[in-house]
């Protein structure tokens, strides 16, 4: 089976139709106004109804309280939720309860011990995606462009479908499946040509390159 594609921090039609043009089975769209990712909802929206059937339209959301969700959900067609910020396991199943949709919970790490949540995780998300942990002074809970010690995670299987993410590049790529054997691979900065910027080359070398 290839290893599927996310695509992350969209903002614009000409990196989408890249993105799926060379394949990918994700896209993402970040609703959290410190990212340079940030997308607003009606913005959002058109991009969505580009994506065709078989390509998912993942929400990223931090710590989203449920009028935020409502409020996104309204406006955009989304197919997945992606919680990227410090929601425990409870709030996990009440965000699928509340929203009806899967979810795919993120899950920072940088040494042996924080794999240890991929297992609460794992009990409730509908997927999950095991990203760098961030520096404890960074702005952004992800799309940094930190990779972490994917030898980690060489051997270990989890309750969930699961996406690698974390400092992923069209040079380093196939090398982190290689090791980790993911069921999909999520990039965002490492496709960029300046924060926020998709680059539609680099889009397409890492779809090429994820499936080598
Ligand atoms: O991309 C952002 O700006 C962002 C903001 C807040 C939370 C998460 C964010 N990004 C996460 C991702 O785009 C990916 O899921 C993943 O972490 C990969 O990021 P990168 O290391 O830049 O490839």
């Amino acid at each position: 089976m290839p290893t599927a594609v996310k695509i992350c921090g969209l903002t614009e039609p000409q990196g989408l139709d890249t993105a799926i043009q060379a394949g990918a089975r994700y896209t993402g769209f970040v609703f959290f106004p410190k990212s340079p990712r940030n997308i607003a909802p009606a913005d959002a929206a058109t991009l969505a109804t580009l994506v065709p059937p078989g390509v998912a339209r993942t929400g990223l959301f931090v710590n989203p309280d449920d009028a935020l969700l409502q409020s996104v959900l309204a406006q955009v067609p989304l197919d997945i939720i992606q919680l990227h910020g410090s929601e425990i396991p409870a709030r996990v199943a009440e965000v699928k309860a509340l929203t009806g949709l899967p979810v795919m919970k993120a899950v920072g790490v940088a040494e042996a011990a924080d794999l240890d949540q991929l297992w609460d995780y794992g009990l409730v998300a509908d997927m999950l995606l095991v990203d760098a942990k961030p520096p404890k002074d960074a702005v952004l809970p992800g799309g940094n462009g930190l990779a972490f010690d994917w030898r980690l995670l060489a051997g270990r299987k989890l309750l969930k479908p699961w996406l690698l993410a974390g400092g992923l590049t069209p040079e380093n790529v196939a090398e982190a499946i290689r090791l980790t054997r993911p069921g999909g691979v999520d990039v965002s900065s490492g496709v960029e040509s300046a924060p926020g910027v998709k680059d539609p080359q680099r889009i397409r070398d890492f779809i090429a390159a994820a499936s080598e």
